[in-house]
């Protein structure tokens, strides 16, 4: 049984602030139900039974401030894991503002942003990762990203950087018992060896998690997609029906799009953040100029390119520059125009284009097929695996891993064992960052300053 620590008695709007039918004033700590008590009018709450709800009214002195619900929740069965009171009144900012003044008056102190969060995680009722998860859960933009949140939330991300960190004290356990009771001559080498294979291990744990990374990143900030073709392809006619809107202009003049035009897209629950960019040609007009200077850098930046040819043409030169230009990245090869008689030379190009119709909307289905292959290869579906999604969390797996690599090459060229285990003793203190074992005070404070108010 954990003991929870002593604080003062907290308070604060838990609900956004406007208006709404009901808003609700939250108390936390030892004197919430005798504070709640002296301002409320009904059942006793010093009486009632835990985890009750029951209905009165507010009062200031003699003032009737609204008329409520109350929750009561006894420690240490709470979010906070201590005495817990709500105050549901009528949503509105005066009502709600003049019963959190009157509970301040009463002896509660205004709550700090993340406050409540703050306390569930320093009584124990959730680590680290668990706490920063609430508010990945209350910012998140899609589905999939709420997901994530919530299952990192429930503490699957924790379970398993709790495993892998004990893992690895038993391998430095293990170090030391060899170091202590020498059974053979040669203990050093085993030694060396059996590290070598954990911290090989290891790596590919963490090689592996920081792969989920890429999808949890992608799911919360959306894929960023460029459209690039040379003048007239139909570019901005495909930004259209992938947007099912009429976004961009489309003139049957080339040069129509002189800009970098950004518009998101929801394609098959994967949000894609399109591009659409000015026809790339050598052109001497001066504004078309710097947007065919800014689609080469969109497409230097970009984790997709859509490649658009015109297949009612040959392949130009630009064409050709813009096929290698595009090699590298994530790309996909759409031929446009595959209504009109074909005359693109097949055999030039690689394998893998989509023949679509831009104009009739033909084909584009394959088109969001082919983006779930490339980025999610079946994964999307894959409801239980964990994924690394907060950059915190990212950060510190980084520099686990590397601290695992530098042991790993250290044993390899042959360092002794005591110097290769800092950097193992390292690698387990900087994932105890990730749940907060071993996260220092100023960290916690600044992470949950960033938290909204009431949370
Ligand atoms: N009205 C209200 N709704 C809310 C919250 C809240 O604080 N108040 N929450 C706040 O974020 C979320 C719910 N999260 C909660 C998490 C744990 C406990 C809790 O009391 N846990 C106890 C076990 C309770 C039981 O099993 O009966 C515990 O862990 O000991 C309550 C709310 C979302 N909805
Ligand atoms: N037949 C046919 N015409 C198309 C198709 N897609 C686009 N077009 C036409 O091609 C012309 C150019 O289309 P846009 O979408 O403006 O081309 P773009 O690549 O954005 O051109 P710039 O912005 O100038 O670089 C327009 O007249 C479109 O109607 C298609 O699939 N079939
Ligand atoms: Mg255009």
């Amino acid at each position: 049984m954990t003991l929870t620590q002593e604080f003062d008695t907290i308070a604060a709007i838990s609900t956004p602030l406007g208006e709404g039918a009901i808003s609700i004033v939250r108390l936390s700590g030892a004197n919430a139900l005798k504070i709640a008590g002296e301002v409320f009018r009904g059942k006793n709450l010093e009486e009632v039974a835990s985890h009750t709800i029951n209905y009165g009214h507010v009062f200031d002195q003699d003032t009737l401030l609204d008329e409520v619900m109350v929750s009561v929740m006894r420690a240490p069965k709470t979010f906070t894991r201590e005495d817990i009171v709500e105050i549901n009144t009528h949503g509105g900012i005066a009502v709600t503002q003049e019963i959190l003044q009157v509970l301040l008056r009463h002896g509660a102190r205004l709550a700090e942003p993340g406050e409540f969060t703050k306390r569930a995680f320093l009584n124990g009722r959730m680590d680290l990762a668990q706490a920063e998860s609430v508010m990945d859960l209350i910012r998140a933009k899609t589905d999939k990203a709420a997901n994530i949140a919530v299952k990192q939330l429930n503490g699957s991300l924790s379970v398993l950087i709790n495993s892998i960190r004990q893992e690895i004290l038993e391998a430095l356990a293990q170090v030391e018992v060899n170091i202590d009771y020498p059974e053979y001559d040669d203990v050093e080498t085993m030694t060396s060896q059996m590290l070598i294979e954990k911290t090989a291990h290891f790596q590919a744990l963490l090689t592996h998690l920081l792969a989920t990374a890429k999808r949890g990143k992608i799911l919360r900030e959306g894929l960023k997609t460029a459209i690039i073709g040379r003048p007239n392809v139909g570019k901005s006619s495909l930004l259209n029906q992938l947007l099912r809107e009429e976004k961009a202009i489309v003139t049957d003049i080339a040069g129509t799009t002189r800009d970098v035009i950004t518009e998101f897209a929801n394609i098959g629950g994967v949000p894609l953040e399109l591009i659409d960019t000015a026809g790339i040609r050598e052109t001497e007009d001066i504004v078309e100029k710097i947007g065919v200077e800014r689609s080469v850098k969109t497409l230097k930046e970009a984790d997709l390119i859509l490649l658009v040819l015109d297949a009612s043409s040959a392949l130009t030169k630009k064409d050709v520059e813009l096929l290698k230009l595009s090699t590298s990245s994530h790309r996909i090869i759409l031929l446009n125009k595959t209504d009109l008689p074909e005359k693109i030379e097949w055999n030039q190009l690689p394998e893998g284009f989509i023949r679509i119709s831009a104009l009739n909307n033909e084909n584009l289905d394959a088109v969001e097929e082919k983006i779930n292959a490339l980025f999610f290869a079946g994964s999307m579906d894959a409801k239980d695996a964990t994924v690394l999604s907060n950059a915190r969390h990212i950060g510190l797996v980084e520099k686990a891993l590397a601290a695992l690599t530098e042991a790993n090459a250290g044993l390899a060229a042959g360092l002794p064992v005591d110097l290769v285990q800092v950097d193992i003793t390292r690698c387990w203190q900087i994932l105890g960052e990730i749940t907060g074992e071993a996260a220092p005070d100023e960290l916690i404070t600044q992470l949950f300053s960033q938290f909204c108010l009431g949370k």
